[in-house]
């Protein structure tokens, strides 16, 4: 059985235009205009115990506001959501007794403490006994290579080491359920890889399911088999991450490398023209056309180097996201 079930759940905020000055202030006393915006439009999917799911999608697309759902901190407008046989948004002790969302862009840390302050509160709130919580965090905070920050004031850590103690924070009671919300935003190249390789140890020891948003593909790319696309609120991708390419596999990506420099008239007629520079070209050749094309350019071309790949994945998501 799923652990998150999610049926035509969708979200519309409704607010008011606000102009500038006081003399506009005094008139939308009176009329203001009234606008809604369509967050999230109707999104089904599930996902099963142990999986890590990706959340990707353009900025404002409804990521946020559907893991907000689905940890109950938002009502829904309509469609409904169960994660572990809970409403998320009827907020019971069960639920949230076996749940965790962390956002890297917002703090549950308090500021002006030392970690380990708002870790034992945690402790209390969670109602986890002694030798269990000492456990875990020492396991937690060994894995994360934090044990020495745990005393420091939350202020005085970097960007990296702080996300690391949001996560002890959000796993010390041991969630069957975790949603990350850019989680590796804004940190440098080997902060992001040793909090990729904690989720990637920490699901398969715990079978913890996850949803991970990120802009970052790398991070959805080495956790995520599975991979949800949101655009405008709607689901437009629901597989793995590599299948994005087969949506665009009309074409396929010929790069060249040539002997001398040729003109860039030569080149017409086998494809689109991607990049020149007179000793090398990439032109997307349409599937059907590879075989006589890539012939042609062959016995034509002075080429010295010849490589077919497919479409890059980037530019898959990208015209993903233009849909
Ligand atoms: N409280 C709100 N009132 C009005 N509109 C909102 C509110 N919260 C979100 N929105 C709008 O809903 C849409 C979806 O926002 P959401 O934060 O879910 O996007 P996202 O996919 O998480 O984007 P990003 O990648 O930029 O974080 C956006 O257009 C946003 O402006």
């Amino acid at each position: 059985m799923p652990v998150i079930e999610v049926d035509r759940l969708a979200k519309h905020f409704t607010y008011y235009e606000k102009e500038l000055g006081l003399k506009n202030s005094l008139k939308n006393l009176f009329r203001r205009r009234k606008l809604v915006k369509e967050a999230v439009a109707g999104i089904s999917f599930a996902i099963e115990e142990g999986e890590i799911v990706g959340f990707l999608g353009p900025n404002g697309a409804g990521k946020t506001t559907t893991l907000k759902m689905l940890s109950g901190i938002l009502f829904p407008s309509s469609g409904r959501a169960t994660v572990l046989g809970y409403v998320p948004w009827e907020r019971k002790k069960g639920f949230k007794m076996q749940f965790s969302i962390v956002m890297g862009q917002k703090n549950q840390l308090w500021w002006d403490l030392p970690a380990n302050e708002s870790l034992y509160l945690n402790k209390c709130i969670y109602e986890i006994p002694d030798r269990e919580y000492f456990s875990i965090l020492d396991e937690l905070s060994e894995l994360l290579e934090v044990r020495q920050l745990l005393k420091v004031q939350v202020r005085r850590l970097s960007l990296g080491e702080r996300m690391k103690l949001e996560l002890i924070a959000a796993l010390l009671h041991r969630p069957k359920v975790i949603l990350l919300d850019e989680p590796t935003i804004g940190l440098d190249l080997v902060s992001q890889q040793k909090i990729r390789n904690f989720l990637k140890y920490y699901n398969q020891q715990m079978k913890t399911t996850i949803i991970l948003t990120s802009h970052y593909l790398v991070d959805i790319e080495e956790l995520c088999k599975r991979t949800i696309v949101i655009n405008q609120g709607q689901i437009v991708y629901d597989g793995e991450l590599t299948g994005i390419n087969g949506l665009f596999s009309e074409q396929k990506i010929v790069r060249l490398q040539f002997g001398e420099e040729i003109g860039r008239e030569r080149l017409a007629g086998f494809g689109a023209l991607k990049a020149f520079d007179g000793v090398s070209a990439t032109l997307a050749v349409e599937r059907g056309q590879l075989k006589k094309n890539s012939a042609l350019m062959l016995e034509h071309l002075p080429v010295i180097d010849f490589n077919i790949e497919d479409v890059p994945l980037e530019e898959g998501i990208a015209a993903l996201y233009q849909r």
